[in-house]
């Protein structure tokens, strides 16, 4: 058994032990196994972060975008570096596969290239005037101290899709991430160290939610961004909007893949596979409800099952295995109980369900792959709640029209996946699914760093993250009515 790291918070560019209540991280597939251990910071770590974030702040937004990209190439660099053993911890402490686990690493370090690269693009716009001698000009500037406030499935790519644009268009950021799975934190804020970022730009504090209302509750937060859940983030709005605070917020998703008659349907198949279960399902991008197309519903439902009970559960670890255990007992217990729910409100058991209390396979938080279709004609909560977890909700349409008014019929609106061959039916799904991210024959997940990411209608609220779509979050613009400063010139 690998010994605990040490947790500490990263304050003003020193790394100290917190003064808070002992706090530990546990590995879902052996809870028995403590992955990183420390103390909590207390009120008084977040506001000595607070305090180097504002008085790093004028310094960093002066220092010229190329040498602050300088640093976030630095720390691609350490970040790949890592990325094997990194990767591991990320699958002990978290539960992906250790494949994801490190191809999640290397998503960081991309990440942080893409915007490392930033001094090179665009800083800002001019526009004609209508009056001689004169020019429009609208530069950006940073929002201040951002608070950084990350979910647990993703440990260290979305902290990077957050921190990386702030840090490159000149914000400082208190982060706090989940305390369910904190040593990659750890991590990211070890590569930025080791990158030379100056003291008091990044602070990490490794604390209990109600440290995210400390810092959203600062006087000195210019800005907040935040992904997790639907009902953290929206307190978190409302906290924020009353104090005149920028927030941007990712929220849940309940994603609909949608498989039409004329699909390719193995490629179909392979997709809704990955996009429902890999991750364990834990990805806000997630499949979680699946629309067939009546006529290929029978075949198609007989080939997923096939594939899914094949799927191997287990340690994630372990290079044969493909699903690994959800994140905590709390999680398994929740997704049981959506799963029994909706057994009793009438749906069918296709594949998975099972229980693994009895130390089958092994003793950890293990789900296995549930795949349930709904009746026709009744509303269930599994159609509507969030499980966050390895579980496929399936319903069939007679028409393609009918199959997109189901995969509407959420008020989230993260991601959709379309599976169809024909051209028309996917430009029509463009412009009928109300989703912030649509793949067209290809799973619902996955997000490339320099194009925009986010929810409509009620999973995202704010700008979008990602690419450029960044930058309107973290920077705010100064229109510059430009003159020469001579009479009639
Ligand atoms: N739309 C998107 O882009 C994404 C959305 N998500 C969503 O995230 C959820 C899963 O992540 P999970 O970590 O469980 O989400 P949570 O909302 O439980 O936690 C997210 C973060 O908020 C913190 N937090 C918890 N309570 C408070 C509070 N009262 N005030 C301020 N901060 C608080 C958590 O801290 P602590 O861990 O210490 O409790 C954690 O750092 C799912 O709903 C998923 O859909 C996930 C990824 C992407
Ligand atoms: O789709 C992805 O790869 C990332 C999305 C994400 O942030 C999530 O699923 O939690």
């Amino acid at each position: 058994m690998t010994s605990p790291v040490r947790l500490q918070h990263y304050i003003d560019g020193v790394w100290r032990p917190g003064t808070g209540t002992p706090i530990a991280s546990y590995n879902p597939a052996h809870p028995d196994e403590v992955v990183a251990e420390g103390l909590q910071a207390g009120p008084a770590e977040v506001d000595k972060a607070m305090a180097a974030a504002v008085a790093a702040k004028r310094e960093w937004s002066r220092t010229p975008a190329h040498e602050r990209g300088a640093v976030l190439l630095r720390a691609a660099v350490v970040i790949e570096r890592n990325a094997e053993n990194w990767g591991l911890e990320l699958a002990r402490e978290e539960g992906k596969t250790r494949a994801e686990g490190q191809g999640e690493v290397l998503r960081a370090a991309q990440i942080f290239r893409y915007y490392g690269n930033d001094g090179d693009r665009t800083a800002g716009e001019i526009f004609s005037s209508p009056r001689r001698g004169e020019k429009i000009l609208i530069t950006r500037k940073p929002l201040g101290v951002v608070g950084v406030v990350t979910p647990f499935n993703f440990p260290i790519a979305i902290p990077a899709w957050k921190i990386a644009p702030a840090l490159a268009y000149g914000n400082t950021v208190v982060w706090k991430p989940a305390s369910t799975v904190p040593l990659l934190a750890l991590r990211l804020a070890q590569a930025l160290d080791e990158a030379g970022l100056p003291a008091g730009v990044l602070n990490l504090l490794i604390g209990p939610g109600s440290m995210g209302n400390s810092i959203v509750e600062h006087p000195a937060l210019d800005g907040l961004t935040f992904t997790g859940s639907t009902s953290v983030g929206r307190r978190l709005v409302a906290a924020a909007a009353g104090r005149g605070v920028p927030i941007q917020a990712e929220m849940g998703g309940k994603n609909a893949a949608v498989v039409l008659a004329d699909a390719d349907l193995d490629l179909a198949a392979e997709q809704v596979l990955l996009g429902a279960f890999r991750s364990t399902g834990q990805k806000c991008t997630a499949t979680s409800r699946l629309i067939v197309a009546e006529s290929i519903a029978d075949d198609f439902l007989a080939t997923l099952a096939e594939r899914a009970s094949a799927l191997v559960v287990g340690d994630p670890t372990d290079p044969a295995v493909q699903i690994g255990p959800v994140v905590n007992d709390g999680a398994r217990k929740s997704i049981h109980d959506g799963i029994d729910a909706a057994l009793s409100q009438g749906a069918r058991l296709i594949v998975g369900g099972q229980k693994y209390d009895d130390g089958d396979p092994i003793s950890g938080y293990f789900v296995p792959p549930t795949i349930l279709e709904l009746p026709a004609d009744q509303e269930l909560d599994v159609w509507r709640e969030e499980l966050f977890g390895p579980v496929l909700a399936v319903r069939r349409a007679a028409t393609a029209e009918q199959a997109f008014v189901l995969a509407n019929d959420s008020e989230f609106g993260l991601s959709a996946a379309l599976f169809t061959q024909d051209v028309t039916r996917a430009l029509e799904a463009v412009d009928h699914l109300d989703v912030g991210i649509l793949h067209v024959n290809s799973e619902s997940a996955g997000a490339d760093p320099h194009v925009p990411f986010g929810g409509a209608k009620k999973s995202g609220y704010g700008p979008k993250e990602q690419g450029a779509a960044a930058k309107e979050f973290f920077t705010h613009t100064t229109t510059v009515y430009l003159r020469g400063g001579t009479a009639g010139a």
